[in-house]
């Protein structure tokens, strides 16, 4: 069986094997504490096995519950922002036919966004085509109270019982949230809703896995028990494989080796633009676990080679403190062969009859060669392929090294205090009731 695989070679003129080799022990150590739950911020680490305890039942009621949103919906929305939308949105972009929007012989629901900014316009515009469209709402909120999300529900819940009377509604509405705190489970209870929850101990950006993930997937037609398959196969391999060749704790130590050589950037990129959300996710995932207490590798990414064209200046010769990590998909899922042509005048006829994905590979490779050469150090995941099973890896690989890599940071990598600023700054602007010290304070500033 062919699993994730990580390779570091293209590092190795910045970072030595030995120093990459030399968090071998305490990645393992990190490793044993994320599954026995005795490291840092041990009350949230619910998601490490997740995928060998997710029962049959569970995943064969979410998709019931996704078949019966099917039979009445042409649209579902997802409202949630953070860890309540990327992991979906990840997945379903990533399997979706590119084109999906334009809904051309899809029989499922089309699933959009909302709840993951405060645009009027954006909001304005959603509900604009709503209103003639037969559709659903998943909201999903672990703590029940984010700004965001609840302002957009608040709006689409008003327009579906409109459209479709509060009866009809209650059947097209899902919440998923905690089990019994919050006002989303308040209000899901009252108007009794079908709820799915959330795990105490699951963190927003470690729940793709559970209906958080699964039940917007399975309404977009994907398998999810494939997705889990892949998961759990991640899991075994990361328990089972010794450093060596272990994906997950070579990625967690070469990116600390890096770290400790002034990298403080890493840039992901892809060469298909279906990862481009992959990356997104990936960016919660490392910026909310990683950086803090002044600390942590900022997480870009670039989708190539649009990118090329454009970030691929800075990557290729501007300051040198980044470090570039590929995703690269070994089979793609389609063929499509150049054809000759008798005229030539684009000069393309020495790629006659050979596949796009050849002339891609070769972009992969001599742009990695390049930014080699420039001073970039490259790691490289390869996925096999593009599909459920290997996107399940994908997302299991990238958390469990993230927990190993966290650890070896020596930060708790399962909180995010600093997420709370903004938000006490915003309430006070706001004058929310409660708020009135902060109010007055943040008024001397202005
Ligand atoms: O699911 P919720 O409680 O609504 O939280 C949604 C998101 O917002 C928070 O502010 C956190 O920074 C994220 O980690 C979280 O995923």
């Amino acid at each position: 069986m062919e699993h994730i695989k990580l390779s570091f070679e293209k590092s190795l003129n910045f970072v030595s094997k030995e120093e990459i080799f030399k968090f071998k022990e305490e990645s393992q150590k990190h490793l044993t504490a994320l599954q026995k739950g005795t490291g840092k911020g041990n009350d949230y680490v619910g998601w490490v096995d997740l995928p060998s305890q997710i029962t049959e039942e569970e995943l064969n009621d979410i998709e019931a519950t996704a078949l019966s949103l099917k039979d009445k919906v042409e649209v579902l929305v997802v409202i949630g922002i953070g860890g309540s939308y990327l992991g979906a949105k990840a997945v379903n972009d990533a399997l979706a036919h590119s084109f999906d929007q334009l809904n051309i012989g899809n029989e499922n629901p089309l699933v959009l966004y909302a709840g993951q900014n405060i645009s009027e316009d954006y909001l304005f515009e959603l509900m604009d085509i709503l209103k003639d469209l037969e559709f659903g709402i998943c909201v999903i909120s672990k703590s029940g109270t984010t700004t965001e999300p609840a302002i957009a529900f608040r709006l689409l819940k008003e327009l579906l019982e409109e459209n479709v009377g509060k009866e009809e509604a209650r059947e097209r509405i899902i919440a998923i949230t905690d089990a019994s705190k919050g006002a989303l489970r308040t209000l899901a209870v009252q108007e009794g809703y079908k709820t799915f929850v959330i795990p105490d101990d699951v963190g927003g950006r470690f729940s793709v896995l559970t209906p958080v993930g699964l039940l917007p997937i399975a309404v977009a037609g994907h398998d999810i028990k494939e997705l889990v398959k892949g998961a759990k196969s991640m899991q075994e391999y990361s328990i089972a494989t010794a450093f060596e060749e272990n994906p997950a704790l070579l990625y967690a130590a070469a990116r600390n080796a890096l770290y400790a050589k002034g990298k403080g950037i890493e840039i992901l990129a892809n060469y298909n633009p279906k990862l481009h959300n992959v990356a997104e996710w990936w960016k919660q995932l490392y910026g909310e676990s990683e950086g803090k207490e002044n600390k942590g590798i900022f997480p870009a990414s670039v989708d190539f080679t649009s990118d090329l064209h454009s970030m691929g200046q800075y990557i290729q010769e501007g300051q040198r403190n980044i470090f570039e990590t590929v995703i690269s998909i070994a089979k793609p899922n389609h063929t499509v062969i150049i054809p000759e042509d008798k005229d030539n005048l684009d000069g393309l006829n020495f790629l006659a009859g050979r596949r796009i994905d050849a002339v891609n590979k070769m972009a992969e490779l001599g742009t990695q060669l390049a930014h080699v050469d420039g001073g970039v150090p490259n790691l490289r995941i390869e996925m096999p392929q593009l599909n459920e099973f290997y996107l399940g890896e994908l997302l299991y690989f990238f958390e469990i090294a993230c927990g190993v890599s966290g650890y070896i940071l020596d930060v708790n990598p399962f909180d995010q205090p600093g997420v709370e600023a903004y938000k006490s700054n915003m309430f006070a602007l706001l004058e929310k009731p409660g708020f009135e010290e902060e109010t007055k304070k943040i008024k001397e500033k202005l």
